[in-house]
């Protein structure tokens, strides 16, 4: 698949919740290669996209394709997940006791017993691919202290790393920077820009400095549907935007 290409093409995505439309109608096109920054109010129903997208919530109507021909909506999480689509929840869930450098080693393993992987001789392959995560990621000072000691942020970035390890094609972020102080949000733009040139990413966000330095098309989700789309200065500007979610 080569840039310009559609990555991701949700068509008409509805999620019911006992009578409740999380998702209304919803359609959103990502090119491969695209960061995408998704922003709305509470309850816009930004997770259920995230959700929709992973195969956690099935549908009611609608199509979910990536790449030319694969119908998300018909394949379970695991599938999708080894398709090369990898999510980072808002709470990280690194392994605490374990230093940064095995929970990647972990990460890279996959499926594999920890306690083998721990033991195992490390090939030279997997210590090149650990050293280039821990560049990205801006661990390497850390890499042999426990998961445990590090800051909220390093924890995010270890987790991100996590991911990388996964090779996804696609990775979904949601909410990176809560909870992070002003210099690790900065730095977050900084490494997602940095994922951002070899794999696409979604990333919904409240953060609107953060948004900002992302630099990327937005999308506002508004009752389930996409309110508006395109360059924040543009969206940020729009009357219906500041209406339900900036001006308040
Ligand atoms: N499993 C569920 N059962 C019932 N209602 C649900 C379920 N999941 C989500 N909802 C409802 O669907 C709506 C959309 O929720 P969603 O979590 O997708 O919004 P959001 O945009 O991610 O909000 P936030 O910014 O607060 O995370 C909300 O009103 C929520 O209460």
């Amino acid at each position: 698949m080569s840039e310009g290409d559609t990555l991701l093409y949700l068509d008409g995505v509805t999620v019911t919740f006992d009578g409740f439309r999380a998702l209304n109608a919803l359609s959103l096109v990502l090119e491969q290669g695209e960061m995408r920054a998704v922003i709305g109010p509470n309850g816009a129903g930004k997770t259920t996209m995230m959700d929709v997208i992973t195969g956690k919530t099935r549908p009611d109507t609608g199509k979910v394709m990536f790449g030319k021909d694969t119908d998300l909506t018909r394949l379970d999480e695991p599938a999708i997940a080894s398709l090369g689509i990898g999510r980072k929840f808002q709470k990280p869930t690194v392994f605490e006791p374990h230093t940064v450098w095995d929970n990647l080693l972990l990460a890279l393993a996959g499926d594999r017993a920890p306690r083998f992987t721990l033991f195992a001789r490390q090939t030279a392959d997997e210590k090149r691919r650990i050293e280039q995560i821990l560049e990205t990621t801006r661990l390497t000072d850390v890499r042999h202290r426990a998961a445990a000691d590090l800051s909220h942020g390093q924890k995010q970035w270890l987790e991100i790393g996590m991911l990388l390890a996964q090779e996804p094609q696609l990775l979904l972020v949601d909410e990176p920077v809560a909870g992070m102080t002003d210099a690790e949000t900065e730095q977050t733009a900084v490494l997602l820009r940095e994922i951002n040139r070899t794999r696409s990413v979604v990333v919904v966000e409240h953060d609107m400095a953060f948004v900002r330095a992302l630099d990327v098309k937005v999308t506002v989700l508004n009752e389930g549907s996409v309110l508006a789309e395109g360059p924040i200065d543009l969206v940020s500007d729009d009357p219906k935007v500041i209406e339900v979610y900036l001006g308040r």
